[in-house]
């Protein structure tokens, strides 16, 4: 594989994403010229304002989406060699409003693993485990949708990517529907399993000082090019926040 650097678990090459419009035409660029790779155990948060490009980056990554031009490859397989089957086995996403589907918690829970063979009783067990890790009450399981909250379904909707077991976690926005003491619990078992378990953590985060502190490395967008890929440790916190204001308010006034 030319250029493959060994340790890359994840490398993006030249992705660029266009719009789609109804005619042959491309559209609008969405994401431009995005190169970078990751390694196992990672915990990258994607930053920038509306609009930036951080949801179809990471839709990309789940290969909902294919890129225009540009390649991805996952380990040293491009993506599009990879049967969809064993992508989502690797890869999963959490998208920021999950849908239950009509199913109660627990089919929702157990729906991965039963499509993927899992004997009855592992299935439980699973459940049990990331059921007291994310502290999600028994009492859950018999409801659906309608019964749960905005951060309830996120909870469920986090739990049932975890079950997965997944190599890489995308998360859009994972804590914007839970209280504190809930997402600081929550990047807590996010860093444990990076660091046990080499999960690799990609989450789009509003909440910079959140990103800063669980993350081992921030990636900055900026309408749809990759302006900084920086350690965490190494971003200034107060310019950061005054440039993604600076942007937020050229925006609006682009709008108005
Ligand atoms: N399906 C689509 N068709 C056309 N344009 C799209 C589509 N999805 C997103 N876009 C456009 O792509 C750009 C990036 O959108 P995206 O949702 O990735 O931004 P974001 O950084 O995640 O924003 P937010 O923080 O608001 O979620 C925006 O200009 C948006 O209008």
């Amino acid at each position: 594989m030319d250029n493959f650097t060994g340790q890359a678990q994840l490398r993006l090459e030249q992705v660029n994403l266009f719009s789609k419009l109804k005619s042959n035409h491309q559209g609008y660029p969405i994401l431009q010229n995005i190169s970078f790779q990751v390694v196992p155990g990672e915990r990258i948060a994607i930053v920038g304002v509306t609009g930036a490009g951080k949801t179809s980056l990471i839709r990309l990554i789940n290969r909902l989406n294919e890129p225009n031009s540009g390649k991805i490859y996952l380990e040293n397989q491009e993506y599009h060699q990879i049967p969809a089957v064993q992508l989502r086995q690797m890869v999963t996403l959490v998208l920021q409003e999950s849908k239950l589907l009509g199913m109660t918690v627990q089919q929702t829970l157990e729906y991965p693993l039963v499509l993927r063979g899992m004997p009855k009783q592992t299935i439980q067990q699973r459940i049990s485990h990331w059921l007291e890790q994310l502290q999600i009450p028994d009492d859950w399981l018999g409801r659906t949708e309608v019964q749960l909250s905005a951060g309830q379904k996120q909870l469920i909707a986090i739990a049932r990517a975890l079950i997965i077991q997944p190599k890489i976690l995308l998360l859009d926005e994972p804590t914007s529907a839970l209280d504190a003491g809930k997402a600081s619990h929550l990047m807590q078992i996010f860093i444990q399993l990076a660091k046990t378990q080499q999960t690799t953590i990609l989450m789009v985060n509003h909440q910079l000082d959140l990103a800063q502190m669980f993350c081992t490395r921030l990636l900055h967008l900026h309408q749809g090019q990759l302006l900084a890929d920086q350690p965490a440790s190494e971003v200034n916190l107060a310019s950061l926040q005054a440039s993604l204001i600076q942007a937020e308010t050229q925006a609006a006034e682009e709008w108005i």
